[in-house]
């Protein structure tokens, strides 16, 4: 593990692969998750490219900084992060947020981008009344009490039992955010708007969802895969918001046919 500090704000990250001539592939995260949901596909990837997964900020072990937040600002961190360790040329795998992220990022950034996973996201996520309503639940009562709500749209029925020790782990991951972090992200997606950028995209893409997605549905999904120019669209079966954690091998088998997809793979 790692900590640097961009923007003024330490971003804690994990990075391998650094200084090989690997593809470098980075993972952003989605709405209250830290870069450990990205373990099962980290472990099946080692070896073969270059991969940094991080903390975005007001997430994990990453300090929060100043609210409110924009997509931008999230963007400005993952490219100050690029800039610090000189990747360019990465393929970007965003997860809901970490989509608008992507998107962000390319807005600004597209020099360093070569192909865009978008898993589970869209150019505009959720209405400016649902957003107002899950900060102002978070402000008053914690984000435990959302629990259940966002739990329901994060993972299916089937994996969302009181045996499943990994269902109570990604319980614990979901209220351990800090709620400065986590309403202040809300906040940034309340505000995005990136269809323009999604129309402009001029690199490959993979627009793949859950079949069972609450806060990004299939048809949502779909949208944004028909505004991305290059972008093909897959459903995972058998997932729901966080198919990377539910559905680990049938996410890596898509994303590897992708990545073997790209120009020089
Ligand atoms: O928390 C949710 O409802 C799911 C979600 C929306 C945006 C994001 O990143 O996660």
């Amino acid at each position: 593990m790692k900590f640097t500090r961009i923007n003024g704000v330490v971003l804690a990250h994990d990075i391998q692969g650094l200084g090989s001539d690997k593809p470098a592939i980075v993972f952003i995260n989605s709405l209250g998750t830290d870069r450990r949901i990205w373990d099962h596909v980290v472990a099946d990837l080692a070896g073969e490219f270059t991969i940094l997964t991080y903390d975005k900020r007001g997430h994990g072990l990453s300090g929060i900084g100043q609210s409110p937040y924009r997509i931008e600002d999230h963007a400005a961190d993952l490219a100050g992060l690029l800039d610090h360790y000189g990747l360019k040329n990465v393929i970007l795998c965003g997860l809901s947020v970490g989509g608008l992220i992507a998107l962000g990022l390319y807005k600004a950034r597209p020099d360093l981008i070569r192909a865009v996973v978008f898993a589970d996201t869209a150019h505009k996520i959720g209405t400016p009344e649902f957003w107002k309503a899950r900060i102002e639940a978070v402000e008053m009562n914690g984000i435990e009490g959302i629990l259940e709500p966002v739990m329901s749209r994060w993972f299916t029925p089937t994996y969302r039992t009181l045996d499943n020790a990994d269902y109570e782990g990604y319980c614990n991951m979901l209220v351990r955010q800090p709620v400065p972090g986590y309403a202040s992200t809300c906040a940034a997606i309340r505000d995005a708007d990136f269809t323009e950028t999604a129309r402009s995209i001029a690199v490959p893409a993979l627009c793949v969802v859950g079949d069972q997605d609450g806060s990004t549905p299939p048809d949502l999904v779909r949208s944004l895969a028909d505004l991305v120019p290059q972008a093909g669209f897959e459903v995972i079966e058998g997932a729901a918001h966080i198919p990377c954690v539910e559905q680990p091998a049938d996410f890596i088998a898509r994303l590897r046919r992708f990545l073997n997809t790209l120009p020089g793979a």
